[in-house]
């Protein structure tokens, strides 16, 4: 879901952020500044009322006698607001990074107004309560259950006494008694962590709420308001390559680069810093030098959009293969427009029509055959096309119309990042807006400093690095993390002090995550109004199951709740299916297939739904009953280990018996097993026999021989996984 930042809306409704935010807070819409974003529900509810109120003034100082009137009114039911909002409200979809999106719902959706049952207040009903307001940065309002709103102060993650003393305006002495009540000794300089100030706070009667660290962090920042049109030029477009596996994308991105190698410069560039820029016509073009829509994807899963344009790269001997569909599957998702390289056009067999006959099935349909995707046949080899592609790429460029102000302090993503011996920290930076000058002060998460030296994309020592360009810096205290934001700010305090509160916060961060999409959530979601699209992943034995399962989970699209298939492949689940769902909030369902190593760790990693069946029919009502709120599993299945046949053996009167070693946990004679072949279930049921050398075992455990057989299936393979596992009753919730 795309929210909307304080600055977006004032823009669109040509006021200042500044009084916007006062506006807002007097709707009882909590926002800090121009930075703050608004739910969906927020918005509609504020385009509501501020056509209503605009010209009267939110105070609504004419007409107090009506204060009373509409406390009594009926409350106004969110359905209406949504009505009414969608009338005039413009669609306003601008992308956001992710951890911005989580920590606005972490502080605004979910606290103040969604748990809430009763509307938010209207402008009338707020007015009242200014007069209780106290300190406006350490205080929030927050209403309760009844009327009465109640004052909550906002406290980081560790305070000293006497500034938890201040904040909840309660004499420190008393808070020491109440501390030593707690068996914690405290002096008043000495700090105390959140969850104890909170016991102290309730005893006391106060509500207290962990501070949004990133809000204050934008503070600090002091991000620069909306752009003035007038300030924005035009900045190159970034393009990622992807497709299948030896397609050519190495190759390609290795021939771009050379092409736009001068005479003089040749020889000169030696190393890859992770992105480079080529010219081309007088225009620059910047090429990320990791290929792949799992870089790709993990980016975006950080929260960095930094691709404008993908180039989707297909051999035109090969055609389109299973990472083909994934990788622009990973585009789509990230909804970034795709330009088709037809790549090895200079083999023998390469049929650049089959590439483009194939992709039509996936709503890639070349212009001259009627569609919009942009085909370039290319050959990374003979360098044919390349100067074209080249070419499509700016005009895609010139349709998005990409612009960035280069006059501010520089922000920008970390590509890449690693420590080198001689040199320290090497963080490969894009430059996304502002420019970057050697001896800017950055932070990127919780690492800063002081630039010492900037490197351009061919090892040359630079002294600025503008838009879209990117650098490789020396400086930092400690390697920073490929996708993360980086932001050039006006000192080094004050990037030490962004890098240390975010390090003290990164604890409770991660504990306090929203909890991303799963089936057994997906009502709760729906009915807060977070949810309007379910983004699922499907994997499947064979194409005509996705294919079936696809059709049906799409017919369950609602009016509250439209159901994407993000992805549908044929084979295991695999780690970048899982970064897929991650970085889209999504689920995966795999039908007949199992997670290929590593994934299960992976997706409870990342807290990614992982559901398997073996019935179509089953995941179809899965779906359909959580999308009702009314999925209430059972069962669930217990994997308890794993064994692999390294021999088969035929026996007379018995069948297959495989001769098996147990990679890991352990296999018991009572479990039901699943033969796995290249992560494909092939068949499940139950064990006929289980032996060590010729005695039966009740169960075999990890790193030990054993003989499997399976009742009434023969077929098992050298190379072949059996699982072993048994179904566990749940409780329902
Ligand atoms: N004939 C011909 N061969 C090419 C062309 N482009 C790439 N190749 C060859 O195809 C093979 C794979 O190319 P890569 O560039 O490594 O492919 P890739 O997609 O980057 O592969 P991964 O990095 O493994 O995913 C190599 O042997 C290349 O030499 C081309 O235009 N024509």
């Amino acid at each position: 879901m795309n929210k909307v930042r304080v600055y977006d809306l004032a823009k669109e409704l040509n006021v200042n952020s500044k009084e916007l935010v006062k506006v807002l807070n007097s709707m009882d819409i909590p926002v800090k500044n121009h930075m703050s974003a608004l739910t969906e529900q927020q918005e509609k509810y504020f385009r509501n009322n501020y056509n209503k109120s605009q010209g009267e003034s939110p105070k609504q100082e004419k007409t107090p006698v009506k204060t009373v009137e509409k406390k009594e009114q009926a409350p106004q039911r969110p359905e209406a607001v949504k009505e009414k909002a969608t009338e005039g409200a413009k669609p306003l979809a601008k992308p956001q990074a992710k951890t911005e999106q989580k920590a606005d719902k972490k502080k605004l959706g979910k606290k103040d107004f969604r748990k809430s049952k009763k509307p938010p207040v209207t402008p009338v009903a707020i007015d009242n309560s200014k007069k209780e307001k106290k300190s406006k940065s350490a205080y929030k309002k927050k209403k309760g259950e009844d009327e009465t709103e109640e004052l909550v102060a906002m406290i980081p993650t560790a305070v000293s006494v006497g500034d938890f003393a201040v904040k909840i305006n309660v004499p420190s002495t008393e808070i020491i008694k109440k501390l030593i009540g707690l068996g914690v000794m405290a002096s008043i300089n000495q700090e105390i962590d959140f969850e104890t100030a909170e016991v102290v706070a309730s005893e006391l009667g106060v509500k207290i709420e962990l501070e949004d660290v990133e809000e204050e962090v934008a503070e600090m920042l002091n991000v620069e308001e909306e752009e003035d049109e007038e300030n924005l030029i035009h900045r190159p477009p970034v393009i990622t390559v992807m497709g299948h596996v030896d397609h050519g994308k190495t190759s390609l991105l290795d021939a771009i680069r050379k092409t736009s190698v001068t005479a003089k410069e040749a020889g000169g560039i030696t190393q890859h810093i992770g992105a480079y820029m080529v010219k081309t016509n007088d225009e620059a073009i910047t090429f990320i030098d990791t290929p792949g829509h799992e870089a790709f994807t993990a980016m975006r899963h950080r929260g960095a959009s930094i691709t404008d344009i993908a180039v989707l790269v297909v051999a035109a001997d090969d055609g389109v293969m299973p990472q083909t569909v994934e990788a622009l599957n990973h585009a789509r998702a990230a909804k970034v427009p795709i330009i088709v390289a037809i790549n090895k056009i200079d083999k023998p067999g390469a049929n650049p029509d089959k590439v483009k006959q194939e992709l039509t099935e996936y709503n890639l349909v070349a212009e001259e055959w009627g569609g919009d995707t942009i085909f370039v046949p290319v050959s990374a080899m003979t360098r044919e096309g390349l100067d074209t592609l080249l070419e499509m790429i700016l005009l895609v460029a010139e349709v998005q119309e990409l612009k960035a102000n280069p006059d501010r302090l520089s922000k920008g993503t970390v590509i890449d990042a690693k420590l080198d011996k001689g040199r320290g920290v090497v963080a490969t930076l894009l430059v996304n807006a502002g420019t970057l000058r050697v001896g800017d002060s950055v932070v990127s998460g919780t690492s800063y400093g002081k630039i010492r030296a900037m490197l351009n994309d061919k090892g040359k020592k630079v002294k600025t690095a503008g838009p879209s360009t990117p650098v490789e810096i020396l400086g930092l205290n400690e390697v920073p993390e490929a996708g993360e934001e980086f932001y050039a700010v006006k000192d080094d305090r004050t990037a030490r002090q962004i890098a240390d509160k975010r390090r003290t916060h990164l604890k409770e961060q991660k504990v306090k995550r929203s909890a991303p999409l799963s089936l057994d959530e997906l009502y709760n979601h729906i009915k807060q109004g977070e949810v309007q699209d379910i983004n699922i992943i499907i994997k499947g034995d064979v194409q005509g199951s996705v294919e079936a399962l696809k059709q049906s989970l799409e017919k369950l699209t609602n009016e509250e709740v439209r159901v994407n298939i993000i992805h549908g492949g044929v084979g295991a689940v695999t780690e970048s299916d899982v970064m897929l769902a991650a970085a889209s909030n999504g689920i995966i369902i795999g039908f007949n297939v199992r997670p290929g190593n590593n994934v299960n760790a992976l997706a409870e990693r990342e807290e990614v739904d992982l559901r398997l069946y073996r019935v179509i029919y089953d995941a179809i009502a899965d779906v359909e009953q959580a999308m009702k709120g009314m999925l209430a599993p059972e069962y669930k299945e217990v994997v308890l280990g794993t064994a692999e046949v390294r021999q088969t053996f035929k026996v007379p009167n018995i069948g297959t018996i495989a001769g098996c070693y147990v990679t890991n946990g352990k296999i018991a004679r009572s479990n039901d097993v699943r033969v796995i072949r290249d992560g494909i279930v092939v068949f499940e049921g139950k064990m006929t026999s289980l032996k060590r050398f010729k005695d039966d075992a009740k169960e075999v455990a990890q790193g030990y021989e054993c003989g499997i057989g399976v009742e009434k299936y023969n077929d098992l393979k050298e190379g072949d996984q059996i699982e072993a596992f048994t179904m566990e009753e749940i409780a329902r919730t």
